[in-house]
């Protein structure tokens, strides 16, 4: 290391002075430097441009606060003048150090490193003035928003992690390897950001899954002939995730999983991860709840025992049976579907165990039945609580013996059928009033498996009123982007009789109704928009659903605010209730950093319950 002392104190610590030519700016007295800020939890980056005195700290009244519990609140100010990069202790408890000493006042180099306390800042010059390298806090700011902008406008982006081409590459200047690919983006698109020293993360806007892939090829291109590509790793929104958190980390991983030979990886795109809700294969949409109840079927699936769904209309019981037999053992053997409220009585019999040709006025020839149809698959029976007495005594006997007749027929046909039920009926009541047989009660409930309402589903709303947007829209020839807040917080705060069900006819209908590019208020039904006399973000909705005179912008925000603030406030509680107020827990269930989550639990005043 070359240690060099003039003037007071200059050092000159052993990485390479950067060129000028290797960036391609003028010297660093005529365009600003960079400082690169490592410290315990995170990267900051300040940019310093000349003449200009920047103070670095714990706390205010610093210009660069970092969140370091060895730096002082004021700590050190770093300055460049006449193309001198100088730094000055402020008289910090754990002091300003340069090469192992001590200093108050000195001079360093570009591509010099300085410790405050062990905070350690590099000197570097990177990019360009239109493409700098962001700090992390304003790099995740931009993710966050991001995410809204891709929400309303129904549109992808992509996140890369870039990895330095060889190992060592992170102990050489910053610039070296970081310019070498910030060169390839997007000037004034794209975002670029240290997540560790050997890792950037980039924040491609607009950008879908193939032009992702483009990109990271071209990022990954070894900067000049000879020398080693850089590793990268892609995210993209929805595909792969939907929170800022998920996305960096299946980045991350994508990146870890490339080597050179293979140096573009990308993360699985097959589910996605919003608020903790996962979008599996067939559109179904799971927050928090319904994942530990398809936890439980998942358990349940490969077993023949039969498992009764219960449920208020339109929660997803149908759904839940598909998924169950979609994942059983005979998966690939049939699923068959009937709703035993949508049959007469009369033909609720041969629908389910088939006819002699015959048989009544209009067999005119033989028909195998429902149940014949479902062998050695799934029978899924909707609606069971609306079969007769006579049907619930025959279902009874195929289910106890497995046999039953066609009929008009004496000869019995066997079968091998795993029975799903559902109802949204009280059965318990049924079987008490005598409308039910409680011995077919029991053979139809070896499992139990309650799907709750969509009210208290309210993590899924936001990706169910996306799916359901997307479809209404294939399905109507619109192109409606998305639901702007206002109509979204409508959305959360009504009570959802009709369920899932009912949320997708008010989606749909919107679509079709809508004259912006968003969904507006006024594009939901009244009953929606309705609010009742108790609850209070219910009537601050009905206010934010009334389309408002342009007037007075501030005017206009307020009541818009002061709704979305109080929404925001009660899915934020109703998650932390639901978890005992584990912060970390109720983060993750709704998908928020841990620390916005605290942040936002301080400015929305929310207490936990006595
Ligand atoms: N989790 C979900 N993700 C996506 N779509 C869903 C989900 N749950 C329900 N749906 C949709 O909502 C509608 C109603 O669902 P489904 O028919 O499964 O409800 P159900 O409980 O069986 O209703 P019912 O009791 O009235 O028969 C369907 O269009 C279904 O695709």
């Amino acid at each position: 290391m070359s240690t060099e002392k003039c003037e007071g104190e200059r050092y000159e610590t052993s990485t390479e002075r950067l060129t000028d030519s290797a960036d391609g700016g003028g010297p660093p007295a005529q365009r600003g430097i960079t400082i690169v800020f490592h410290y315990r939890d995170g990267v900051e980056v300040a940019q310093l441009a000349p003449g200009q005195a920047r103070v670095v700290g714990r706390g205010e009244p610093s210009d660069l606060c970092l969140p370091d519990r060895t730096l002082s609140r004021e700590h050190a100010r770093f300055s460049l003048n006449e193309g001198r990069i100088l730094v000055e202790d402020l008289g910090s408890t754990n002091g300003t150090w340069i090469a192992g000493t001590r200093i108050e006042r000195a001079e360093v180099a570009l591509g010099g490193e300085v410790m405050l306390g062990t905070v350690v800042a590099r000197i570097v010059v990177l990019g360009t003035a239109t493409l700098p390298l962001e700090g992390e806090e304003s790099f995740r700011a931009r993710l966050d928003e991001e995410i809204k902008r891709a929400r309303h406008f129904g549109r992808g982006f992509a996140i890369l992690a870039v990895r330095a081409p060889a190992p060592d590459a992170a102990r050489a200047p910053l610039g070296a390897w970081v310019t070498g690919f910030m060169a390839k983006l997007r000037t004034g698109i794209d975002r670029a950001s240290l997540y560790s020293p050997d890792t950037a993360l980039v924040l491609l806007p607009e950008t879908g899954a193939e032009a992702a892939s483009q990109m990271a090829h071209a990022v990954s291109s070894a900067p000049s002939p000879g020398t080693a590509a850089h590793i990268v790793g892609v995210a993209v929104y929805p595909e792969a995730a939907t929170t800022v958190e998920k996305l960096i980390e299946l980045a991350r991983g994508a990146a870890a999983g490339a080597s050179a030979a293979r140096p573009v990886m990308a993360a699985p795109m097959e589910a996605w991860t919003e608020s903790g809700v996962t979008r599996l294969h067939g559109g179904m949409i799971a927050g928090a709840a319904m994942r530990d109840l398809l936890d439980a079927a998942k358990q349940v699936a490969s077993s023949r025992a039969s498992v009764i769904l219960r449920g208020e209309t339109g929660t997803g019981k149908e759904l839940l049976a598909r998924f169950i037999h979609e994942h059983s053992l005979w998966r690939d053997k049939p699923r068959v579907c009937v709703n035993c409220a949508a049959l007469p009585p009369s033909l609720l019999e041969s629908t389910l165990f088939g006819h002699e040709r015959g048989a009544f006025t209009g067999a005119s020839q033989q028909r195998g039945g429902l149940f014949a149809a479902a062998n050695d698959g799934t029978l899924f029976l909707d609606e069971v609580g609306e079969l007769s007495l006579a049907a619930q005594a025959a279902l009874l006997r195929v289910l106890e013996t497995g046999r039953f007749s066609r009929v008009g027929s004496t000869h019995e046909v066997e079968v091998s059928v795993r029975v799903i039920s559902a109802t949204h009926r009280d059965l318990d009541a049924m079987v008490k009033q005598g409308a039910f047989r409680e011995d077919l009660y029991y053979r139809l409930s070896t499992i139990e498996l309650e799907v709750p309402p969509l009210r208290d589903r309210r993590d899924e709303m936001d990706s169910l009123a996306r799916l359901f947007l997307t479809e209404a829209n294939a399905a109507n020839g619109r192109s409606v982007r998305g639901l702007s807040d206002e109509a979204m917080a409508v959305l959360c705060a009504y009570r959802w009789p009709g369920n899932v069900r009912e949320l997708r006819n008010v989606i749909e209908r919107a679509v079709v109704l809508a004259r912006c590019e968003l969904i507006q208020p006024h594009d939901l039904p009244p009953r929606v928009r309705a609010a009742p006399a108790d609850d209070g973000a219910q009537a601050a909705a009905r206010r934010a659903s009334e389309p408002e005179p342009l007037a007075d912008e501030s005017a206009l925000g307020r009541p818009v605010k002061a709704h979305v603030r109080k929404a925001e406030a009660q899915v934020i509680k109703e998650a932390l209730d639901k978890v005992g107020w584990n912060r970390t827990e109720a983060a993750r269930r709704l998908g928020m950093p841990i620390r916005t989550l605290t942040r936002r639990i301080k400015e929305l005043g929310l207490t936990p319950p006595k």
